[in-house]
């Protein structure tokens, strides 16, 4: 197989996975714009990014089983249609509900890209190389944050809302020409299907995952690793740095996109590692968790305001959480066969969608409980709530330990050194 074909359709799908990231994020800069149009508050504001969230991560099993059953090409082709159906709506959009609805659109659009493209990886490219290709996927499609902020803030002051959302609506029609032109889900056919299954054989399948401990270990992983950086990028980085460390809007700004683009530096390091030593995949994983937990730790006992070397150092250490999550769907891929990768990776990805949906919504809960009805959160609020996120690791440490003992009692080594963690007879989970 040609090489330059490989690539080509790897960049179809990362250029897809970018863009599902670039509507995933382009509300972070239209907050004022989205509360004057219509009319809402913070709170409602916020419900926005956790509806999305909460779609995502309740999608991430069924398009599991879909992007098994009709294959990538197909499920991405819906993908890109219902992502720009909701940014059109929203664009269009009068009334809070309506944008709600909108936003389900997008949030489920979203849902169905990730999986289709690390399936798509798993069947164009070389097992060594899955791991780094993988990782590169994950970080470099976060470059569509980077997307959604300043290009969408020129567009909403010079072009209003309704074009700025519109213009970014028919961004996916030139995107679904390429997928259409070059994406093949794999090198030998265009469509990579499995067998129809009846609803008994699919929850038997997912069932089949599920016992796998290299499935659950994979799960804990991705849940452990990625809140961090999502809440500081998603909703609360920005207000933490102005209000709590008494930073400029410039300088928060620039913070949280030093935090996308560190993504891009941890990418080839992790996949590196992750391909050469997989017995050592839950100990990376579990480092990253140290350094985040402590690196906070050291920011938020700060007395007083934290100086900038610090939260640069906060940023720099939190941005490996993303990637350090990408270790999970390696294990999973390892741990499950080819025709059940897809679901194997809709189980994981539920893991790091609902810890972030758990710890946005928790600071929000906690600022709230601090300072009641007002609408500037003091630093000392701030600490405390951010502090919530221990609870979360505390969680996901005691998981990863326990089920990582799990993999290593059923598997020796070289199994997992020669690329598999799968258990040959499937136990029933405990
Ligand atoms: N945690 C992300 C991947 C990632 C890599 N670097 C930063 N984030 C993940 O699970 N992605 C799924 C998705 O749909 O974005």
């Amino acid at each position: 197989m040609s090489v330059s074909r490989r690539h080509l359709v790897w960049s179809v799908g990362l250029l897809l996975y970018g863009l599902a990231v670039f509507h995933r994020s382009s509300l972070a800069v239209a907050g004022l714009a989205a509360s004057e149009r219509f009319g809402i508050s913070a709170s409602q504001l916020a419900s926005f990014t956790m509806l999305q969230l909460l779609v995502y991560a309740s999608m991430q099993i069924p398009v599991g089983l879909m992007v098994d059953r009709f294959g990538s090409r197909t499920v991405l082709t819906s993908a890109v249609i219902v992502v720009s159906l909701g940014q059109t709506a929203f664009a269009l959009a009068e009334s809070y509900p309506v944008a709600l609805g909108a936003r389900v659109l997008v949030g489920a659009g979203d849902a169905m890209t990730f999986i289709c493209v690390l399936r798509l990886v798993t069947s164009w490219f070389p097992a060594r190389q899955i791991p780094l290709v993988s990782q590169l996927t994950g970080n470099l499609g976060q470059l569509g944050a980077l997307a959604a902020a300043a290009p969408m803030t020129w567009a909403l002051g010079e072009l209003g809302w309704t074009r700025a959302y519109l213009a970014s609506a028919v961004v996916g029609a030139v995107a679904l020409v390429a997928l259409r032109l070059v994406l093949h889900d794999a090198p030998d056919r265009a469509h990579l299907r499995g067998v129809p299954m009846t609803a008994r054989a699919l929850a038997a399948s997912l069932g089949a995952s599920w016992s796998q401990p290299g499935t659950r270990l994979g799960l804990w992983i991705h849940f452990s690793t990625p809140f961090s950086p999502a809440l500081l990028g998603l909703l609360w980085g920005f207000p933490f740095f102005v209000a709590a460390e008494h930073r400029s809007e410039a300088v928060a700004g620039a913070l949280i996109s030093l935090l996308v683009l560190t993504n891009l530096g941890y990418g080839p390091l992790l996949g590196w590692l992750v391909g050469r030593h997989p017995w050592h995949r839950s100990t990376v994983t579990l480092v990253i968790v140290g350094a985040m937990a402590s690196t906070w730790a050291v920011v938020l006992l700060w007395p007083g305001d934290a100086p900038l070397w610090l939260l640069v150092v906060l940023v720099l250490v939190v941005g490996a959480g993303g990637p350090g999550s990408m270790v999970g769907f390696d294990v999973a891929r390892t741990s499950n066969p080819g025709h059940r990768t897809a679901s194997a990776s809709g189980i994981i990805n539920v893991g790091g969608f609902t810890s972030s949906l758990i710890v946005i919504v928790a600071v929000g809960i906690l600022l709230d409980l601090q300072t009641p009805g007002e609408s500037s959160y003091s630093p000392q609020a701030f600490r405390w709530a951010l502090a919530f996120q221990y609870l979360l690791w505390g969680l996901g440490v005691v998981q990863v330990l326990r089920w990582r003992r799990r993999v290593r009692q059923a598997v020796g080594r070289d199994q997992v050194e020669a690329g598999s963690t799968m258990v040959a007879v499937e136990s029933t989970p405990a």
